[in-house]
């Protein structure tokens, strides 16, 4: 039976490809999979999660099978088995919203390459579309061309796509040079506690935009001809408020300098995006960026966001928590080398190979192979910093990496208020856990690991620590309601099954 509905199945995708001219191997390329692989989807040999039938039909432009898209989908793993092979990091979900937002800066065509395809960015493509921005994704690739109307319309904006992400915080750089007045839906994301946009507001200011946040929304207003009198001081040195100055800083004529601004790997990207629209900007991975504003941007570029160091950091984690030599390509190591630091400072043990640059023709990237080792735990805490230092959404990994670790590490995150207590569910798996207070973890190990089923708490990266740790487990485990993982990850369960892992989807009845 199975058989033959994989059979009918792949003549459907195959009579898909026909319809839209593709080829199998351009087929492949889009879904990151060999040409032997669509050859098997083809003829009926491949099982097919409902992840990638999704991901067909997204390719093809069309539903190949129409399967119940509202209940949630969950994850059964069966753990406890070695992972080998290569996988490549694919490119960043924070690079990517901050370019898509800097496309409403260019009244030109924008094409952004090889784009991650995760619900981040699927939720930003429909807030987009919704206010009029054409937005197509090129067949057979991951490259998104982004085309601006005339003039944008904010009254049609899809409120339930723009409640599901933070990154609508980051319209109001871009629609200060637009609009008189406006108002957005207020932003989502992470449930990480209180996560300020009071910063943002006070940088914004200094170009004229005064907002209200009440019921729901942000309402702006915008006094006409207001440009920063002297260099603006951030308060803190956020990724996202750096970009919004940014945003705010492109289209205003003159230079404007930013100080405290954050360095980090998302802004550097959308710094060299902006250059490539003719923003001249200086001081690229440094807290003080001088920006060379221009009052209009009508050009037709292209942009290939980097490598994602925080995809990169989980998939060396699934490598050392499993025990498993893996080879994880596209290492983005500027923004891992104090990971790497602490990681062998607990003993792991691991190869780097030569630096490569990456598309952007700025990121240096290297490959990484992980050994299997012994691991002890840190003798100092853990705690991120921002920019040279350890990355605040790479911490939530060192969790389960400390409850392989022999002895008790110590883990702060002092940035957000919530997100080491969701930390505290690796303890349902069998992990020695204790909350010291809503910011310090003490964490104990090695970890017997016991398999169990549960809900994913309602953020990425905690998220994400404890599928790894279902990896390390043996036995079958259930991760469910796994939106949250998909809003940054592309195809995780399918590219970790081609390591060897043994990960399927599926979906409550
Ligand atoms: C789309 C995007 O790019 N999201 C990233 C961005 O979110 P974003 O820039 O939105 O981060 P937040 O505004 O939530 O800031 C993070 C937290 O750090 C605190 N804070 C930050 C800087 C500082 O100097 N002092 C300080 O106290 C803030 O008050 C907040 O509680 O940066 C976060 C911190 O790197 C990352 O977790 C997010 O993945
Ligand atoms: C906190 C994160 O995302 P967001 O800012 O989109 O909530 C994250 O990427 O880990």
């Amino acid at each position: 039976m199975v058989d033959q509905y994989l059979s009918q199945v792949g003549t459907l995708i195959r009579a898909a490809r026909r319809n839209k001219s593709l080829t199998q191997s351009d087929l492949a390329r889009s879904l990151h999979t060999s040409q032997s692989a669509v050859a098997r989807i083809e003829q009926g040999r491949q099982n097919l999660s409902l992840e990638m039938l999704a991901r067909i039909g997204e390719a093809l432009g069309t539903e190949v099978v129409t399967v119940s898209s509202n209940a949630p989908l969950n994850l059964r793993i069966e753990g406890g088995r070695p992972l080998s092979g290569s996988i490549d990091v694919r490119t960043s979900k924070n690079a990517a919203v901050a370019c898509l937002c800097a496309a409403l800066l260019n009244k030109g065509t924008t094409t952004l390459r090889s784009l991650a395809r995760i619900e981040e960015v699927n939720r930003i493509v429909e807030v987009l579309s919704s206010i009029g921005v054409n937005c197509r994704w090129l067949p057979g690739t991951d490259d998104l061309e982004i085309r601006p109307p005339r003039r944008l319309d904010l009254a049609a904006i899809d409120e339930d796509a723009a409640r599901r992400t933070r990154t609508i915080l980051m319209f109001l750089g871009p629609l200060l040079h637009e609009f008189g007045a406006f108002s957005l839906p207020m932003a989502g994301g992470c449930d990480l506690g209180t996560r300020t946009v009071e910063p943002h507001l006070q940088a914004l200011r200094t170009f004229g935009l005064d907002v209200v946040a009440h019921a729901g929304k942000y309402t702006a207003t915008v006094t006409p001809d207001v440009r920063p009198a002297r260099p603006i001081v951030l308060t803190e040195r956020g990724d996202t408020v750096t970009e919004n100055a940014l945003f705010a800083a492109a289209r205003t004529e003159g230079v404007t300098v930013i100080r405290n601004a954050s360095p980090n790997y998302m802004v550097q990207d959308l710094c060299f995006f902006l250059r490539k629209l003719g923003v001249q900007i200086d001081g690229i991975g440094t807290t003080t960026l001088t920006v060379q504003g221009i009052s209009e941007i009508r050009t037709d570029v292209e942009y290939f966001p980097s490598e994602d160091p925080i995809e990169a950091m989980s998939l060396l984690t699934a490598g050392i928590v499993t025990k498993s030599e893996i080879t994880v390509k596209r290492v983005p190591i500027e923004f891992m080398e104090i990971e790497l630091a602490v990681l062998e400072s607990m003993g792991a043990s691991f190869t780097v190979g030569e630096e490569y640059l990456a598309a952007n023709g700025a990121t240096r990237l290297v490959d990484v192979t992980t050994h299997p080792s012994r691991l002890h735990a840190a003798k100092d805490k853990i705690h991120p910093m921002p920019f040279p230092g350890l990355n605040i959404d790479n911490l939530p990994f060192f969790a389960v990496i400390a409850a392989c670790a022999d002895g008790e590490t110590t883990i702060h995150d002092w940035v957000y208020e919530n997100r080491a207590i969701h930390l505290t569910e690796l303890e349902r798996l069998g992990a020695r856990v204790k909350l010291m207070d809503p910011h310090r973890l003490l964490i104990s190990g090695p970890t017997r690991w016991r398999a169990t089923e549960m809900m994913s708490p309602p953020a990425l990266r905690p998220a994400v620590v404890l599928l790894l740790a279902m990896l390390a487990t043996p036995g079958v485990s259930v991760l469910r309601n796994i939106y949250v993982i998909n809003r940054g990850y592309e195809n995780l369960d399918g590219r970790l099954n081609a390591l060897g892992a043994n990960i399927e989807v599926f979906r409550d009845r």
